[in-house]
């Protein structure tokens, strides 16, 4: 957790002050206790009017200027914890951000959420009371101690006794709650886990009736929350009573061991109210701790989780001195390429050497699962290869910055992925500062120009979060025209043409051919009419290259390719 109070420093000055200003408002607290002790002996017993306005005057005047200082700490320490929250949150975000895919499969959306958001809230909660109460709680503690001992010495042995009981206490309950804590958090991923799988499927949900199913994930994820928290809370409900007898077995301690001392005239009655009172002030300011130690094992556990999303390195970032390519454009070379995901024993792509130049389509066909969309999602580098290069212009992906590599590239996933805005904003994603007018033709080219116009505000209709008020099609020619606003060297199409009619994907490839021009263009199709025409056409199985040629050369070369065309194709369309 120290760690992640490094990002304090620029609230240093904020916290210099609230520190003084807790420290003038328990130095004034403590300070009480001894001019009510002195009206008491002083002005009530030796009756002294004059003394006791004077007396009482001061300790209104120093009661004041205590609150003053506590209101004021109070403002700050919010704003330093409040402050501190946002910083930490942008901070996890931006490291996130750095991800390569990787490190996503790894932690997980859901968890990745719960960090950023509820754990780093725990941290904020936990600096606002260690703000408020780490000076508080050792200024009044010790000096409650040294003013208790100076009222009167022979009474402190009360709290020699009731002080390591009241610590032990508290240490039990919270190395008792520490696992739960733990616990907890995880709970809370999996809920959110359950929640957005719910929420993200619930056409799928609603279409196979799985409501119920879904409930009763819901309901055990939530009720597993629910019985931690049940377990914790029990602890602290037995933790409250537990504090509060042991500070009342000490008043009553000191108050009969006081009225002796009192009796054989050792003792003023001034000096026992405020010895009581300074007893107190330091069992509530072990309380203060204690509220500490119970809340510091929860941030403690959410501090673990934020610092290991911190810690962890993207599996690749930029090089140091990175390449530029000179000359060429769009060309696109894999040379031996083997890959394999994470944890995975077989290799999903091995072997796999092909060029795709600029001017050209180049085809990727095969069965599921063969490993066609791995392959094209190592040209952006979302991951890397294991053995062998991939190179773009002649230069390994891996020697030249992300940002200049994806660049280059308009790429266009298997699942269209839309965000909130209009359906303008939807293809400006593509290019920050195109114009209405490349906005128009990158949308009719995409054949996306007649549904968009359709829709009552055109352009600037909205679109609702994933795209969930736009069919299947409509959502897959949006994100082409978002890779086509690019005007990119390299067109990656991962099977974007699915979802679209024969008329529709014949009428958006013959556009994308005059769009397309100079630039290379790879798609990855599962059709063979989407591919026939392509300059070459790559055939994979399980994740190595069967045949590679155009369709006519295939047709006569390779056997799986002309599995693959007899099963969609009529005699005559093959020839
Ligand atoms: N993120 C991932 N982590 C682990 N394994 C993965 C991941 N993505 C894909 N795979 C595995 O890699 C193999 C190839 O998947 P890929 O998506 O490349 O196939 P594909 O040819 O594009 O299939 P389809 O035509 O069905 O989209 C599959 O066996 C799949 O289970």
């Amino acid at each position: 957790m120290l760690k992640l109070f490094r990002y304090l420093k620029p609230y240093s000055w904020l916290l210099v002050a609230t520190v003084a200003l807790l420290f003038l408002q328990s130095l004034s607290d403590l300070y009480l206790p001894t001019l009510m002790s002195d009206i008491v002996d002083k002005g009530i017993v030796q009756k002294d009017t004059g003394y006791i306005w004077s007396t009482g005057g001061w300790m209104l005047l120093i009661a004041f200027g205590g609150t003053i200082c506590s209101v004021i700490a109070m403002y700050l320490s919010s704003r330093i914890a409040i402050g501190y929250g946002r910083d930490l949150r942008g901070k996890v975000f931006h490291h996130v951000g750095k991800f390569t895919l990787r490190e996503f499969d790894s932690v997980g959306t859901a968890s990745l959420i719960t960090r950023t958001t509820n754990d780093v809230q725990q941290m904020q909660q936990v600096l606002i009371m260690m703000l408020r109460m780490m000076i508080s709680a050792p200024i009044m503690g010790i000096g409650g101690l040294i003013m208790a001992y100076n009222r009167d010495h022979v009474l402190t042995w009360i709290l020699a006794i009731s002080l390591p009981v009241m610590g032990l206490t508290i240490w039990f309950i919270a190395s008792k709650g520490m696992p739960y804590f733990k616990i907890m958090q995880k709970r809370i991923d999996k809920l959110n886990l359950v929640l957005r799988e719910f929420l993200v499927g619930i056409r799928v949900v609603r279409a196979f009736n799985r409501d119920e199913h879904e409930t009763e994930r819901f309901t055990s994820a939530n009720w597993e929350l629910t019985d931690t928290g049940i377990r914790v809370n029990k602890l602290m409900a037995f933790f409250m009573p537990a504090m509060m007898l042991i500070m009342q077995f000490t008043v009553i301690a000191v108050t009969w061991f006081a009225a002796k001392r009192i009796d054989i005239g050792e003792m003023l009655v001034g000096d026992m109210m405020a010895f009581v009172q300074y007893v107190f002030q330091i069992m509530f300011s072990f309380l203060m701790a204690s509220f500490m130690f119970v809340m510091i094992p929860r941030a403690q556990a959410s501090a673990v989780r934020i610092n290991e999303v911190l810690a962890m390195e993207p599996e690749f970032d930029d090089p140091a001195s990175p390449k530029t390519a000179k000359g060429q454009k769009g060309y696109v070379e894999f040379t031996d390429v083997s890959f394999r995901y994470p944890g995975a024993e077989q290799a999903v792509l091995s072997g796999i050497s092909f060029k795709a130049e600029p001017g050209e389509v180049t085809a990727i066909i095969g069965g599921t699962g063969s490993g066609k969309s791995t392959l094209i999602q190592l040209i952006p580098r979302f991951y890397d290869v294991e053995n062998g290069r991939v190179l773009v212009d002649g230069v390994d992906v891996r020697e030249m910055t992300q940002e200049t590599l994806r660049q280059k590239i308009g790429f266009v996933p298997q699942k269209a992925v839309l965000f909130t805005g209009t359906a303008a904003d939807n293809i400006r994603f593509g290019k920050e500062d195109a114009t209405d007018e490349e906005i128009r033709n990158a949308a009719a080219t995409a054949q996306a120009l007649d549904f968009i116009q359709e829709m009552e505000q055109g352009f600037d209709s909205p679109i609702s979060q994933g795209g969930s008020n736009l069919s299947g099609g409509q959502k897959q020619r949006l994100s082409i025209a978002r890779a086509l606003v690019r005007k990119p060297e390299i067109y990656i199409f991962d099977d974007s043409f699915s979802a679209l009619d024969y008329k529709t994907d014949a009428r958006l490839r013959a556009a994308l051919r005059n769009e397309t021009g100079e630039a290379t263009v790879l798609i990855v199709a599962q059709r063979v009419s989407t591919v026939v025409d392509a300059d070459r056409i790559i055939v994979l199985e399980d994740g190595r290259i069967a045949g590679m040629g155009t369709h006519k050369e295939l047709l006569t070369t390779c056997g799986v390719y002309r599995e693959i065309v007899a099963s969609q194709l009529s005699e005559e369309e093959i020839a």
